[in-house]
């Protein structure tokens, strides 16, 4: 995207642990696109691929909730790798720093109090015990305590968190997996959380889009964006967030059954304690690590959902994505999944 909506880009380096055959097919026009391999966690290796940049978009991270890795490597990888891109800013002299956070940062907190299409302002006791939220929140607070740290030649670093609630779109691995558990279930998906408990979410191309604004904003807006957090937000509808993933499954051919959840609550959190014990016991052998877990089932049952303009009233934010388009580009993706999987 930046590709195609920054005029004034010259270079663009994608610095990553994992780099895609995909990376080359952007490498045909006249913007000079530098792919580097590396680890964020490596303050030598972020400082070269910073080194000399005009702004930074940090959107490296850890994302697990499902155990899949140790809490000391999601906070090394969240909060120590974000560290090192503010030291790599501050020593290499780039002066400005957009950062992808995360509702996490805010909530659904671990007394599961909802939060009702609130917004920036809106009073919320963010508690956490999780690895994941607490490192997006440690490392937001990092990024907006660095705005205004002089960078080398002087000069105010000016720095920006943007939290996008529940990205779905192309490349969802979680998405990807709900439809995989359907097809192995006869194309049925079984209700598991109330239709009444409203998940936010966000097309991926309008989060792109918002720290593409961001990053070319940020010189020209400082005073009023520097050190600020704004939610990513458009057009999706709130729905709980099965029903919400069925919007693009539900085209695909599977069915949700059951117009509440066929088990109660209890026993799916007698079935998430039991995943965490088989997680447990089996890690010498296999990694196991379904999508039902304490942690996963508390935050599907607990509201969460934004509704601000805030991103609009700073910089102009509006969603290019609108609902349908976004519903549409994702069903294909499902589509084209369902091809390879058939
Ligand atoms: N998926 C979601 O619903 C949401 C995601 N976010 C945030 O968006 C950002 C991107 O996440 P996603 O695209 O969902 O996940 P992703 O896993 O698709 O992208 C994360 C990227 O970071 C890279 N990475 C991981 N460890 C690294 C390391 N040590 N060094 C260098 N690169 C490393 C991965 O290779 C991957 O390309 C993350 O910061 C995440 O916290 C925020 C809100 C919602
Ligand atoms: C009871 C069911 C098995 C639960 C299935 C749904 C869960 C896997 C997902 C419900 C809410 C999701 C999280 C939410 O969208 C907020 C997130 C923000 C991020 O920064 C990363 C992803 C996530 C934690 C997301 C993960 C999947 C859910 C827990």
């Amino acid at each position: 995207m930046l590709l195609q909506q920054e005029p004034q880009l010259r270079e663009l380096r994608i610095f990553d642990l994992h780099l895609g055959p995909w990376l080359e097919e952007l490498k045909t026009g006249p913007v000079q696109v530098t792919a580097i391999q590396g680890d964020v966690t490596q303050a030598h290796e972020v400082a070269a691929a910073v080194a000399g940049a005009h702004v930074v978009i940090h959107t490296a991270g850890l994302v697990d909730v499902f155990g899949k890795t140790s809490p000391e490597t999601i906070h090394e990888v969240n909060v120590q790798g974000t560290r090192n891109v503010i030291e790599a800013c501050v020593q290499t002299g780039t002066r400005f720093l957009v950062y992808t956070s995360s509702m996490e940062v805010v909530g659904p907190n671990i007394k599961g109090q909802p939060f009702y299409r609130g917004n920036e302002n809106t009073p919320y006791e963010a508690v956490h015990r999780h690895p994941y939220p607490c490192s997006k929140a440690l490392a937001e607070q990092l990024v907006l305590e660095a705005n205004g740290r002089k960078v080398l030649g002087g000069l105010p670093l000016v720095t920006c968190a943007l939290r996008p609630t529940g990205i779905y779109g192309e490349g969802h691995q979680i998405m990807r997996d709900f439809y995989h558990q359907g097809l192995r279930l006869g194309g049925r998906l079984f209700r598991a959380i109330p239709a009444s408990v409203e998940h936010g979410r966000v097309y991926v191309g309008n989060v792109a889009w918002m720290h593409v604004l961001v990053a070319r904003e940020l010189e020209h807006r400082a005073a009023l964006m520097g050190g600020q957090v704004y939610f990513c937000y458009d057009n999706s509808p709130y729905k709980s967030y099965e029903d919400f993933n069925m919007e693009f499954l539900g085209p695909c051919g599977l069915r949700l059954v059951g117009t509440r959840p066929l088990l109660p609550y209890w026993l799916l959190v007698f079935l998430a304690a039991l995943n965490v014990l088989l997680q447990w016991l089996l890690r010498p052998l296999l990694l196991y690590a379904p999508l039902l877990n304490p942690y996963t089932l508390a935050m599907a049952n607990t509201t969460f959902t934004v509704s601000t303009d805030k991103a609009r009233r700073h910089f102009g934010y509006e969603p290019p994505f609108s609902w349908e388009e976004s519903r549409t580009r994702t069903i294909r993706w499902v589509q084209a999944m369902e091809g390879s999987a058939q």
